[in-house]
């Protein structure tokens, strides 16, 4: 392998690329991982609601974590299959209540304390997600934009004690947290009235974001999306929507790669982006002809997100979170590809000598610019990959799998004979 490495290291060299920075610069980059890919987005609350809002976790691969307990130690297993230092995402419907009913709009720091003493323990950061559907005040698929003040509210209410428990995880952490609200709201027919709605959306936000907390604690997001099962027609949160709210009030807009006409790229939306807001956030996901929330693969457009973030120098203002929910396969295997692939898509892209092919560009040699772009393709980058999971003390491609199937059968498949038995 170290002979592999030498040569590929070669290789990238003559192009100019410092391959010891490129590994550095990646080391470096905190991805966000969703908790909700290791339980079907299932949660847990005492009161256990159906998942609603327009998404859907198809497949039924036995495993899958059935309480908190479960879920952190499949994280822990996933993380520890995955190079460099991550953060962990969680959902308000992860709050642990010891049996006890505890409203959404009346959690409490308390409630996560099982989640921070871990996160403690493994010297990470957390980030935080109001629940705004799977709840019955969700069931019409109005929220926040709900015409009934009480129902908007409630969601307010919850939105604002998500906010505070964001801030119990920094102070706790040491890291800020990214709140991050996204709301299904929207109409399955061509609405009568787009307006007013979307100013009841603004008008909710508004009181959420009344309460002020310092950058080091809160950062705040909101997500846009297009359609979901439910509000084919008609969403309250598009992004322009939220583009021009983030924009107004100094708030983050999250762009979910699923989240856009199926021609449309979230790479070349970056850059745009980038000019006009000091930090965004990503949920980078897979959709498969709609926003099916697939496992990331390494493919083309994963590979541009990241060449994007790093020739633009993006890296510490774009903040890298993972969406996808997928139980046909093992769960912690989804987390360690999906994962895996966002980093590897990193260190592609800190391997291409992107002074030198921004130069040809401006000097319009637009020949040697698609040449040289073909040929990084057939590089040796497995083995700089390879070389970079060696570094950072994780299994190599070859290896990783071995360790989840064992993890399967000694952890995973063991729960599943307890819920038949
Ligand atoms: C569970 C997530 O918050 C949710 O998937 C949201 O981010 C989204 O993308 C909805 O389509
Ligand atoms: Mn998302």
């Amino acid at each position: 392998m170290q002979t592999r490495f030498e040569s590929a290291k070669e290789q990238y060299e003559r192009l100019g690329v410092d391959v010891e920075a490129a590994f550095e610069k990646v080391s470096r980059v905190p991805i966000s991982v969703h908790c909700w890919q290791g339980d079907d987005l299932r949660g847990t609350e005492t009161v256990q609601n159906e998942l609603s809002g327009g998404i859907d976790v198809t497949g039924n691969h036995p495993g899958r974590a059935r309480n908190g307990d479960e879920l952190r130690a499949d994280l822990e297993k996933a993380l520890s299959l995955i190079p460099g230092k991550h953060r962990v995402n969680l959902h308000a419907m992860y709050a642990e209540t010891d049996g006890v009913v505890v409203e959404r709009d009346e959690i409490k720091p308390e409630h996560f304390r099982k989640w921070v003493d871990w996160a403690q323990k493994l010297g990470i950061g957390l980030d935080f997600n109001p629940t705004v559907f799977g709840h019955p005040k969700a069931d019409d698929g109005l929220t926040l934009a709900h015409p009934d003040k009480d129902i908007r509210m409630f969601w307010i209410n919850h939105c604002k004690a998500s906010r505070e428990i964001a801030a119990y995880f920094a102070k706790e952490l040491g890291s800020p947290s990214l709140v991050n609200i996204w709301v299904p709201d929207g109409y399955k027919d061509t609405p009568s009235d787009r307006l007013t709605p979307r100013r009841r959306l603004k008008e909710s936000l508004d009181a959420i974001y009344e309460v002020d907390y310092d950058s080091s604690l809160v950062i705040d997001a909101v997500e846009s999306k297009l359609f979901g099962i439910g509000s084919e027609a008609f969403v309250v949160g598009s992004h322009e929507f939220y583009m021009n709210y983030a924009n107004q009030s100094g708030k983050l807009c999250l762009l979910d790669t699923g989240h856009f006409h199926p021609t449309e790229m979230v790479s070349n939306k970056l850059s745009a982006m980038l000019l006009f807001h000091d930090q965004l956030a990503l949920h980078v996901s897979r959709p498969v002809r709609w926003d099916s929330d697939h496992v990331v693969t390494f493919d083309d457009e994963l590979k541009e997100i990241a060449i994007e973030l790093v020739r633009n120098d993006a890296l510490d203002r774009v903040n890298i979170g993972l969406d996808f929910f997928d139980a046909s396969i093992n769960r912690v295997a989804a987390w360690a590809i999906g994962t895996r692939n966002m980093v590897k898509a990193l260190l592609h892209a800190a391997l291409m000598p992107h002074d030198y092919m921004k130069k040809l560009q401006e000097e319009g040699d637009f020949t040697s610019r698609l040449a040289l772009q073909e040929q990084l393709k057939t590089y040796p980058f497995g083995d700089m990959w390879d070389a970079y999971c060696k570094e950072q003390g994780v299994f190599i491609e070859t290896e990783w799998l071995d360790d989840v199937k064992t993890y399967e059968q000694n952890v995973q498949f063991k729960r599943e004979e307890i819920q038949t038995v």
